[in-house]
Order: structure tokens, then sequence, then C-alpha cells
């Protein structure tokens, strides 16, 4: 039998479609497989360079085969297959979606057998939005940042109306935001999403861009009531039907294991070489004694602040494992110090790509020093590990005062790339403040726990979106 004929015919047909990146890949794909559990017939819509990366990297593609309704389709993400896809760069794909990828879509939607019945589409995609107007398909967006930037992109053009931006220039940055609500008395200028900082097109595109997400037949969201209940309850005064289905790496889990299938098989769907050699590293050292450092898929650093960093790893005598992924710091060319080639080699472990929810999860593991990614800072809230946030751009910068400042989860290193301030904060994290943010990251970990088994307000609005989608198809289930 092809692939159409073994899909079931009384399930709907959803398109998933992420935004071509690894942290929107990796959710939207735990997500997928939750929704095959359940039944749903799914194409899931890779670029083609992402697709590439995840057949030459991982096994996910076989992986899905096991579920009948399931198909990977593929299209062009407009850019050469030499771009970086990574730092401030990466923003160019936004132009090639609109203008080589979106109409591709829309044909490829109009000839798709069988016809798609709903698209679920990521929240930072205008295009899915636009298409699926024109062509009358319901969809559902899936922002995969946290509820808190979402919000905070959603007030842009109140805080442009109330004069609060643009930011006017260094001496401004520590001014209070009072125009999203809920955040009046913490956020700040810094901790707006980087983006803020300037006021051109990819601000105005993704602020508009999540003005409609809250449109549509609901807006799902990869979080927990427990730990962004307050700005949640803000968001649903603008959008009634929000899904907090989250955090799903954990969700999956949860529900594969309670499918009784076999233990949760670790899978990556990596776009980079993943080295395992890290975990045997991680089980000679003692517990809660490594300070695990990685600023995720698309952060890009100069060799001075790679060297500020390094040098505040060894200096704080702490042992550390980096992750140096392919293409962080484009200048390569310097000489490492002799100082730390000999500090790494009695206390460090240097990996170009690591398991990360594994090793999140080793016990040798005491600290994340993290670039506040939402998937990293959801897997560290999971594993209880205390975090120190250093921001790149996006979300980042308020999910980073988020921790520090809302959950008590961490430290807060935004706008600083200090040798002898990484010493001083990672001695706080492990050291001098330690027990206090296990306390509450341990607390915190076991409400995310709560949410994703049975009963829990994440395993619950998981079951009403199928449910949901099922309903959107009344010309099927009659
Ligand atoms: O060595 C590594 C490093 C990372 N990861 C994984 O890669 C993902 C990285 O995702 P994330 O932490 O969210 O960071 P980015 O790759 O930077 O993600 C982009 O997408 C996210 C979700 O929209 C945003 O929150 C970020 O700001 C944005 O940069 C995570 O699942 C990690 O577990 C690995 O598997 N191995
Ligand atoms: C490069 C970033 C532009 C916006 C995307 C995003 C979002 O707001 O959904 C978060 O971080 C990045 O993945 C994307």
């Amino acid at each position: 039998m092809d692939k159409e004929e073994q899909r079931p015919q009384t399930s709907p047909h959803v398109l998933i479609f992420p935004l071509p990146a690894q942290g929107h890949v990796n959710s939207m794909l735990k997500l997928a497989e939750l929704l095959a559990l359940a039944g749903l017939n799914l194409t899931f819509l890779n670029s083609d360079f992402v697709h590439e990366q995840l057949l030459r990297h991982t096994d996910v593609v076989s992986r899905f085969l096991k579920y009948a309704g399931f198909e990977f389709r593929t299209i062009p993400d407009g850019l050469p297959d030499e771009h970086p896809r990574a730092g401030h760069a990466f923003m160019e794909i936004f132009e090639t979606l609109e203008s080589i990828t979106k109409p591709i879509f829309k044909e490829m939607l109009v000839n798709m057998k069988p016809r798609v019945d709903c698209l679920l589409a990521d929240g930072v995609l205008g295009i899915a939005v636009d298409v699926a107007e024109e062509l009358g398909i319901p969809i559902v967006q899936f922002r995969t940042i946290s509820a808190c930037s979402t919000w905070a992109y959603f007030a842009v053009p109140d805080m442009i109306q109330a004069g609060e931006l643009p930011i006017k220039g260094k001496e401004d940055m520590d001014r209070l935001i009072t125009s999203v609500p809920g955040m009046e008395t913490f956020l700040r200028c810094r901790d707006l999403p980087g983006f803020c900082r300037v006021m051109d097109s990819t601000l105005q595109r993704i602020s508009e861009d999540t003005r409609k997400n809250f449109k549509g037949h609901g807006l799902l969201l990869n979080t927990f009531e427990d730990l962004e209940g307050d700005i949640l309850s803000h968001m649903r005064t603008k959008s009634p039907n929000i899904y907090t289905v989250g955090p799903l790496h954990l969700h999956l889990r949860t529900r594969l294991c309670d499918s009784n299938q076999t233990l949760f098989d670790q899978y990556s769907s990596s776009f980079y070489e993943v080295d395992r050699s890290c975990l045997s590293w991680l089980d000679k050292q003692p517990k809660g004694s490594v300070v695990y450092v990685s600023f995720g898929s698309l952060t890009v650093l100069s060799s001075e602040q790679v060297f500020e960093f390094w040098f505040g790893l060894v200096n704080s005598g702490k042992r550390f494992l980096w992750v140096l992924r392919p293409g962080i710091m484009p200048d390569e060319g310097k000489n490492i110090p002799v100082e730390l080639m000999e500090g790494s080699k009695k206390r460090g472990c240097i990996v170009s790509w690591a398991p990360q929810e594994e090793v999140l999860g080793h016990g040798a593991i005491g600290g994340f020093l993290t670039h506040s990614g939402w998937n990293s800072t959801l897997e560290s809230v999971v594993e209880g590990v205390p975090m120190i946030c250093w921001p790149y751009f996006a979300d980042q910068q308020i999910n980073s005062r988020f921790v520090s400042q809302v959950w008590g989860l961490g430290l807060d290193m935004k706008d600083l790339c200090d040798r002898h301030i990484v010493e001083k904060m990672v001695n706080d994290l492990m050291v001098e403040r330690r027990e206090e943010f296990l306390k509450s990251a341990t607390k915190m970990a076991k409400l995310a726990k709560e949410c994703v088994n049975v009963g829990g307000s994440s395993y619950c609005n998981l079951d009403r979106l199928v449910e949901d989608i099922r309903s959107m198809n009344f010309n099927l289930e009659k």
C-alpha cells in the first residue's frame, strides 16, 4: 500500500509547517508525534535544507514510519545552500520565504491529496496565515517561544503609541516599560525582545505576525500554566483560545511511556552531528559539579567574546562542558592562550554539538550557562538545573529576565561579557547561592511534570486541541 492508502480515512489531515530553524523544528516534531499518537493524519513540511540535515544526522524520518498517517514533505526556503542560516543574517530567510516559498506553498496546498483540513503553522510564519486565508483552510498557530515574549511582541504597537519605543540610547536601557500588562514592575527596555532595540522591518514583521497569532482558531504555546499563568491570563483577554501544551519534550516522553511503548528512546532531531562522548566524560565527574555551556543553534560570537567566557570558566575553577557549534565563531583564526588549553585539559570538555536533553538530565550537571533560547530554558526547568542567562537576540532577552527576576531560577548576565563577571556568576550559581536556586528549580520541575501527567493542564489542553481539530472537520466525522 502506498502512503495515501495507509492514511486512516476517518481522521483529518493536518499539515505542520515550522520555521526552518532548529529551535522550531525540535518542538514542532515533538508536537507532531503527540498528534500522530492521537491518530491524526499528518504532513510535516520541512525546508529542503533542514530535511537534508535531519537525514544526514538523525534517524527521525525513519522514526515516523511507524505512524500510518504521517508523511514528510519538503519545500525550498529560497536561500542558497551556503547561506550561514545563523546570527542576524538568519533574518534574511523571511524575505525569501515571502518571495519564493509562499507561492510554492500555496500551489502545494491546492494540489495536495488528501486535501489539508487544518494548517498547524509556526506563529512566526505570516505567509502561512496569508495562504490559509486565501484558500479558506482553518489554521491553528503554534508560537514556539514563551508566553511572556509573545505577549511583549503583541504589545509593540502599544509601546510605540505610548512613546515607550524607540529606546533612546544606552542610558535609557534601565527605564521601566509600562505598556505590557503584567510586566509593569520589572520589565526594562533592555529586557524587551532584542529586536526592539532597533526599530526596523524585522521588528515590524514579527510584531505583525504576533498580532496574527491572536486571530484564527487558536494559539498553541510550548509552556505550562504554573510557569506563565499570570501572563497567560492577560493574553486570554485578547485570545481566549490558547492551548498551553508544554513542556513538549517532557509531554511526549510521558505519553510514550504511558502508552507502554518501549521506554522512551531518546531521539535526536539535530542539524549537527551529536558528539555523545561528553556523556562518558560526565559519568566521571562528581554530582552537580559541572557547568554546561551552550548558546543554541543561531548565536554567533566574536573570538573576543569566546575568550571572555573561556577565561571566566577556567578561572572559576569549576568543571565545564561547552558546546562550540560549527559556525558559532566566524573569526576563528585567533591563537588559543596556553592557560586556556591547560585549564580546559584539567576541568573541561568541549564538543561541537551535545545530546542536550540527556546532558541536562545527567547528575553531574550543576548549572547551565545558556543563551535563554526557549527550548533550552524549558529543558533546564524540567531537569531542575539553575541557569546563568546570556541572551543573544529575539525572545532571549525577556526569557532571561523572567528566569532571574520572576521565577528565581538563576542569574541574568544580559549585556555583559567579561571574564571576571563570568567567574563570579559561575561561583554564585554553583556555590554561594546554590541551595537557593536548587530549591526553586526543584519546585518548578515538579510542577512541569504534573502539567503533562494525566489530568494536568498541558495534558488536557492537548486532548482538547485534538478534539477541536477533529470538530473542524464536520464533513468527516458524521
Ligand atoms: O549542543 C546542543 C545545543 C542545543 N541542542 C538543542 O537545540 C535546541 C535549541 O533550541 P533553543 O534553546 O530554543 O535555541 P535556538 O536554537 O537559538 O532557538 C531559536 O528558536 C527558539 C524557539 O523559537 C527561540 O526561543 C530562540 O530564541 C531561537 O534562537 C534545544 O532543543 C537543545 O536541546 C542540542 O541538542 N545540542
Ligand atoms: C530568528 C528569530 C526571528 C523570530 C523567531 C522567533 C519567534 O519570535 O518566534 C524566535 O526566535 C527565532 O527562532 C526566530
